[in-house]
């Protein structure tokens, strides 16, 4: 089943000399945010050439030496660049639970000059066809963020918007979903994908080389698939992107964007191997990230999340904590 009415936005429109146009597209945003966290973006900008490269750099480096693949892995959450073959049973978000392996590589990607020697060197294109590709998906990351900022009427973005800017994580989360996992599992109990989860991020580009992304549809409960191949075609895009807001985006806007539960948790025959790249812009690592302040008439609304740190989130997963994150945020009543 299709997300009903999957969100398209037209990214050009954002730039549009007329202001109608503008502020038709930031209203689209700000309706699927609210809505479903998540939607489609077309005309973003980052070239068929960019989006083919970073595919073509990932398949490579699948089938890299075991070698170059062993001196990455590890199995530390505190790492900034590591591989592994992840199982994973994250719980917590209503139906679709369990247990799903997958091929997992994370790669600190901002400043690039930081981190990029660290990265796989195998194929020896891949730093840099990955590297035009992140410093792309953060660009247009920064560019959707300021729309959404403004739809969200905070007293004041712009410190907010600096802070991302020149101190905000990215990382790049690249995903491999492959029939090979299932020879390898001990647990026959697993299954290829990724379980439902949401992004501990500002926002997340995600690019997909087939679809897989399911997306938990608040208004009636049910998953869908976030990609509604017909409407894509309508839109005419080529290279559609899909956008999710995370938890320090629903977080900051007080809760009044949610962010998109969603998961992996097909392999068919057809569709495996499908690779996934997350490009995932967060504030810094022990930036406290806390509802922004907003006024209802002369007064202040009242914050519905504790402030907390990226690290904290870190944390939270080294700890072994099945608990999402986001939950132990909301103050109740
Ligand atoms: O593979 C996908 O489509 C989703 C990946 C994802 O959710 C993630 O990396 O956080
Ligand atoms: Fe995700």
């Amino acid at each position: 089943m299709e997300l009903s009415r999957s969100p398209i936005i037209d990214f050009s429109h954002l730039h549009s000399p007329n202001p109608e146009t503008r502020a038709k597209a930031i209203d689209q945003i700000a309706t699927a945010c609210r809505t479903f966290g998540f939607f489609n973006v077309i005309n973003h900008g980052i070239s068929d050439e960019t989006i083919r490269d970073a595919v073509d750099a990932n398949r490579r480096f699948e089938e890299a030496p075991p070698e170059v693949k062993e001196a990455l892995k590890s199995g530390d959450v505190y790492q900034p660049v590591r591989f592994g073959t992840v199982l994973d049973s994250r719980g917590g978000h209503g139906s679709g639970c369990g247990t799903f392996v997958r091929d997992f590589l994370k790669l600190y990607s901002f400043p690039l000059e930081d981190w990029i020697e660290f990265w796989p060197s195998y194929p020896t294109d891949y730093r840099s066809k990955m590297g035009k590709y992140s410093k792309e998906t953060r660009n247009l990351s920064i560019s959707l963020l300021k729309p959404m900022l403004e739809s969200l009427h905070i007293t004041d973005p712009s410190p907010l918007l600096h802070k991302v800017t020149s101190e905000g994580m990215q990382m790049m989360a690249v995903n491999h979903y492959h029939t090979g996992l299932q020879q390898q599992l001990s647990n026959s109990a697993a299954q290829i994908g990724i379980p439902p989860h949401t992004d501990h991020t500002l926002i997340t580009v995600l690019l997909q080389t087939s679809p897989g992304l399911h997306v938990l549809d608040p208004t009636d409960g049910n998953w869908k698939e976030a990609v509604a191949p017909s409407e894509i075609i309508q839109g005419g895009a080529q290279n559609t992107l899909q956008v999710l807001v995370g938890d320090q985006l629903e977080v900051l806007s007080n809760g009044r964007y949610r962010g998109a539960v969603h998961r992996v948790s097909q392999c068919s025959p057809d569709n495996c191997s499908r690779i996934s790249v997350a490009s995932l812009l967060s504030f810094g690592m022990d930036e406290v990230v806390e509802p922004a302040a907003v006024m209802d008439g002369d007064e202040l609304l009242k914050p519905l999340y504790k402030g907390r740190s990226l690290r904290d989130l870190i944390n939270h997963l080294a700890s072994g904590e099945k608990l999402p994150f986001i939950e132990t945020l909301r103050i109740m009543g």
